[in-house]
């Protein structure tokens, strides 16, 4: 059977590190942003890009052509489980294909790894690079929604902790400019200028 695979672009942070919406940052004049569209793209039926009221006229504006969304109503701004949650409540599909907006380096080749390790009774596929988990570049099972709000509604917020619950595929990559992420003003002079 054909299986659907939504992406779901985590765009609702606050930036407070970096100093400014990170996600329309440049990298040879492209907005941060994009990057990670791209990287999904030809992978799903569908982008969702989940960020908040202040920041989803600028994406439109920028010219994002996927679905723009806010977190919903009772998680919004809780962080990028509450981002993850959102996208899996709004739309179905078997799986959900993940970036954040501030891995201006991640592309196809790592997708197409994480979604060759899919396998019967697993609920994630989650990069380790480094040695480091990377759950936010990652593959989560529609399966896993359930255990996401119940996590939300005890006000627990942490993507690596929900891990510990799911039957997780983890993949060790060796990619790690993949993985690059820019925070701050400091990293954005070390990696991108
Ligand atoms: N939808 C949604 N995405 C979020 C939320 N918080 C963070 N994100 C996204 O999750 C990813 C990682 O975010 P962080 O870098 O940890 O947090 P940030 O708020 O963007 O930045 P800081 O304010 O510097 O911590 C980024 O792509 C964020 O846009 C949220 O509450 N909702």
């Amino acid at each position: 059977m054909e299986m659907e695979f939504i992406g779901v672009i985590l765009a609702g942070g606050q930036s407070r590190r970096f100093g400014s919406p990170k996600a329309f940052a440049k990298r040879e004049g492209n907005s941060f942003y994009t990057y990670s569209a791209k990287a999904l793209e030809s992978y799903t039926s569908k982008l969702v890009l989940v960020t908040n009221p202040k920041l989803s006229p600028v994406f439109s504006q920028e010219g994002f052509t996927g679905e723009i969304i806010s977190d919903c109503t009772e998680y919004a701004g809780q962080g990028p489980l509450a981002g993850i949650y959102s996208a899996m409540e709004k739309y179905s599909a078997d799986w959900y294909i993940v970036s954040p907006i501030d891995v201006p380096f991640i592309d196809q080749a790592v997708i197409e790894l994480l979604l060759s390790n899919i396998e019967p009774n697993v609920d994630a596929v989650i990069p380790v690079v480094a040695g480091k988990k990377q759950p936010l570049i990652a593959l989560y099972h529609h399966n896993v929604k359930g255990l996401i709000k119940s996590k939300l509604d005890r006000g627990l917020r942490s993507v690596e902790k929900v891990l510990e619950d799911l039957n997780v595929h983890y993949l060790s990559i060796k990619d790690e400019q993949a993985f690059i992420n820019v925070n701050s003003q400091v990293d954005y002079e070390k990696y991108i200028k």
